[in-house]
Formats: structure tokens, sequence, C-alpha cells
């Protein structure tokens, strides 16, 4: 009864839940992460995260889903995942001195026995600029693999990738791929019910 689903497969937002003793399980979806490049970036971070929840929530009865989605724009530019080395090394130099804008879209399901789901949804956006790298610290990166699974070909929280970062206007949690802060006072409004029964703040 009321439990939380996470549907997301990213290791980052597990972690971040779990920091906010958060109990939830966590159910991956599979669906197509295609979309409309002409749409506006925070269209798509919203399309994708709900697509994500919805389609863990239409299989179940009683429980909160959360879909999340993160891009990078830069330049009027979406960066992904990068899909091999090379778009990494080239994603990399690109944002190198410059400031770019991480997105991510969350999507609350709530789902019932009797009627259809209802839910709501947020973006956050955090600005975050990099120092100027050398291709030396870009090659060895990327040979480390780290960036392979990052939308923008890096992670804020790396070991290496940290290294990267001037400075950021945001939740820093954003760019990790979930804003707890906004998470939160969401869920005060939107699922109390789910938190007195699922977050422990002892
Ligand atoms: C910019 C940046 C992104 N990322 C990650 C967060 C996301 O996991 C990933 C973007 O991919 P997403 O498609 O948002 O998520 P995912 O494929 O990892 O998981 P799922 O679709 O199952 O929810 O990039 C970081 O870990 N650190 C960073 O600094």
């Amino acid at each position: 009864m009321n439990s939380i689903i996470l549907a997301s497969g990213s290791p980052r937002r597990k972690k971040l839940l779990e920091q906010i003793n958060l109990t939830f399980r966590v159910q991956v979806s599979t669906v197509d992460e295609h979309y409309d490049p002409k749409r506006p970036p925070t269209d798509i971070v919203q399309i994708l995260a709900d697509r994500k929840a919805r389609d863990i929530a239409q299989n179940t009865a009683l429980n909160l889903v959360i879909g999340a989605d993160t891009i990078v724009v830069y330049d009027n530019k979406i960066l992904e995942k990068p899909k091999n080395p090379r778009q990494a090394i080239k994603m990399l130099m690109e944002l190198s001195g410059q400031t770019h804008t991480v997105l991510t879209g969350v999507a609350l399901y709530k789902t019932f026995e009797d009627k259809d789901p209802q839910y709501h949804h947020f973006v956050e956006q955090t600005k975050v600029t990099f120092g100027e790298i050398d291709a030396d610290d870009i090659s060895i990166y990327v040979k480390s693999r780290a960036p392979m699974d990052k939308a923008g070909a890096y992670g804020i929280q790396d070991d290496f990738g940290a290294l990267f970062v001037k400075h950021i206007d945001g939740d820093y949690n954003t760019v990790v791929g979930f804003p707890l802060y906004k998470f939160y006072r969401e869920m005060k409004n939107f699922a109390p019910e789910y938190l007195a029964d699922n977050m422990n703040k002892g």
C-alpha cells in the first residue's frame, strides 16, 4: 500500500533518493526515448520523464511512480549521452570554457485501483560553467568511459568530471539527474501521504 517506485535505471537517481531516506523500489522502463528535437528542451525532458513514469504506472495500483530525464543544452543544441568516445570528446571540447544548461524533468504518477492515474510534473534547470579543459584531460576522462552513460558526456559527481566545473547556478542535484530540493516541495503538495508512509525523517 502506498509504496513508491522509481522508474529509472540511473544509479545516481537511486543514490539521491536513498540519501533522503526514502523507501522505494526500482522498476526500469524500456520506453522509446526518441523525441522531436524541434520542441523546446523543457518540453522534451517533461515528455520523456512522463513517458518513463507512465510506462510503469500503467501496470500498478496504489503506487507513486517517479520518472525523470536529464539533458544538456548548449548553443541551442541538445547534448544527450554520447554514442561513442569520439562524440564524447567533441561534446567536451564544445563545452570547454563555456556555460551550458542542464535540465531535469520529473514526472510523478499516482495510481489507483478504480480510476486513472493522477499526475504532476516539473522541470528544473541549472547553469553550469566549465573552465578551459585541455585535450589531454579530455582524452584521459573519455578513456575512463565515465562520460559514456551521461548527458553532455560528463558527470559533475565523477572524480575527474568535477574538475571541469568552475561554477554552477542552481541545484547541484539537478545536474546529477534528480532535483531533490524541488522534489521534496512538490511531493508535499502532490503526494504528502506517500512522504508520510515512505520517508524516514528520524
Ligand atoms: C550532466 C550529468 C548527467 N548525468 C546523468 C544523469 C542521467 O542518468 C543521465 C542522462 O540520461 P537519462 O536518459 O536522463 O537517464 P538514464 O538513461 O541514466 O536512466 P533512465 O532513462 O532509466 O531514467 O546523465 C550525471 O550523472 N551527471 C551529470 O553531471
